[in-house]
């Protein structure tokens, strides 16, 4: 299994960039990080000219092996996905002109609903896995479906692959066709505990795979239903996962579903469904009220620019929520979206703040910077892994991509595999390097994954 392979010490030599704070991206041409067995960071140095004199530095670091990032490449912490559905991956790019409630009747639910078949899973859950770490993808944030061996499976491939995963079981009780529905709370309930022991079972530790509790979104489940996974939550110590806000019809039917609350977020507070361990996708509607609640409550967001764009649900406000203090990340949410790549929805975020901007004021833009961040260190802090992954830090663990970039020859041609669409042609600085990367880079750039130190993904 690759989240559990022996390593060796490894000292990755040469150019990594990677996000002290929402503004501040750190790039190190010159660096050099020790990894140590457990994949933790164990020491960084900067203004390397020998790296023998950093292997001499420290004691027992004699066999370790050498990576270098090479001249036109780097490092950089893995992304984290915060929200996206394995289940969806087959209909990526289907959508239409549909919106999310026509579109959950007429792609997505006959998708989901296949997706009982082991066999079929097995093969859509890979491919979608691979898909994900070859775009460098190191923790994912997943919804399965209501069937609880094929959610299993899921975990089961995670774990496999060694890719971190929060792996969620679907609950939808209302609204939802005759054909894929759970039959009544307690099943619901029950099949999200079934789903929550297994995925303990195989990864007690929990560093690897862990459940997440998954109402869909308020218009598929009944209050008592969404009581029913607050409470479970609370018993079990689960994190939580759903859709809030995406667009306007959706709210109008929340508030024609549930009369007697206030708004949306109250549907879910009221069931005891916002704590810090919540991670709410979109989040574009919101009220001033409401976004008070959330930040008291220490729920996340995951912001999904790519799918709010296809499914014209809306631009999510994304600078005012940061202002209030709300966390942040990001996620491809496929199917709405229609990419399993981070750095495709750094690029959408980017876009999306410009277009709040033309309609508000410039300081709506998110820069270069901002989006980095909160595709890793923001998203690590959505998912429950602050301090452990998202930067790189010493006593961080490992969970890095190795980027190559084209440099251009003489003559006009790419050298190198892994030029993909970015040409560089000599006078580019570090900075110059990561922004050409995030504008027009993909998955052939990735030429390396690790999951605490482990290799999970090599081009
Ligand atoms: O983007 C979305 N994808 C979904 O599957 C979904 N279900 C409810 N709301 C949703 N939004
Ligand atoms: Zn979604």
């Amino acid at each position: 299994m690759a989240a559990s392979v022996p390593i060796g010490k490894t000292i990755y030599c040469g150019t990594f960039a990677h996000c002290r704070s929402l503004s501040e991206l750190d790039i190190c041409a010159k660096g050099a990080i020790g990894v140590d067995e457990a994949g933790v960071i164990a020491f960084i140095e900067r203004e390397v000219e020998e790296i023998e004199d950093v292997i001499k530095k420290y004691d027992g670091w004699n066999d370790a092996e050498v990576l270098q990032s090479g001249e036109s490449g780097f490092f950089f912490p893995g992304f984290i996905d915060t929200h996206t559905h394995a289940s969806q991956h087959p209909n990526t790019g289907l959508f239409g002109k549909t919106t999310l409630l026509s579109w959950l009747e007429t792609y997505t639910f006959p998708m989901e609903s296949s997706l009982s078949s082991l066999s079929k899973a097995a093969t859509v859950y890979s491919n979608f896995v691979s898909r994900t770490l070859s775009h460098g993808t190191t923790t994912c944030a997943y919804y399965a479906t209501i069937h609880v061996p094929t959610t299993n499976l899921l975990a089961d491939i995670c774990l496999k692959r060694g890719q971190r995963a929060l792996v969620g079981r679907v609950c939808m009780n209302m609204m939802s066709p005759e054909y894929y529905r759970d039959a009544s709370v307690s099943d619901a309930v029950k099949d999200s505990k079934a789903s929550i022991d297994y995925i303990r079972s195989i990864d007690p530790s929990g560093d690897i795979v862990k459940p997440i509790i998954t109402p869909r979104f308020a218009p598929s489940c009944t209050a008592e239903c969404l009581a029913g996974l607050g409470q479970l939550a609370k018993e079990t110590g689960t994190s939580i996962q759903t859709h809030i806000s995406e667009n306007k019809p959706e709210v109008q039917l929340v508030r024609e579903l549930f009369p007697e609350s206030k708004s949306y977020t109250d549907v879910y507070d009221t069931a005891g469904l916002l704590t810090p361990k919540t991670i709410l996708a979109h989040a574009v509607h919101l009220s001033a009220e409401e976004v008070q609640t959330l930040k008291q409550s220490g729920t996340k967001i995951s912001h999904c620019p790519a799918s709010n764009t296809a499914l014209t649900s809306g631009c999510a406000p994304v600078r005012q929520l940061l202002d209030v203090g709300l966390t942040v990340g990001l996620g491809t949410d496929v199917s709405g979206g229609f990419s399993p790549s981070i750095l495709e929805e750094c690029r959408q975020a980017i876009w999306v703040s410009r277009f709040v901007a033309m309609n508000t004021a410039d300081d709506a833009k998110l820069s270069t910077e901002e989006v980095l961040y909160l595709a890793t260190r923001g998203g690590a802090q959505v998912v429950g892994l602050d301090g452990k992954v998202g930067g790189f830090d010493v006593g961080m663990e490992w969970d890095a991509q190795h980027i190559c970039l084209g440099a251009v020859k003489e003559g006009g041609e790419q050298e190198g595999r892994f030029a993909g669409n970015v040409d560089l042609f000599g006078f580019e600085t570090a900075e110059d390097r990561v922004n050409k990367w995030v504008y027009s880079g993909d998955d052939r750039n990735t030429k390396s994954v690790w999951v605490r130190g482990r290799l999970v993904h090599r081009r």
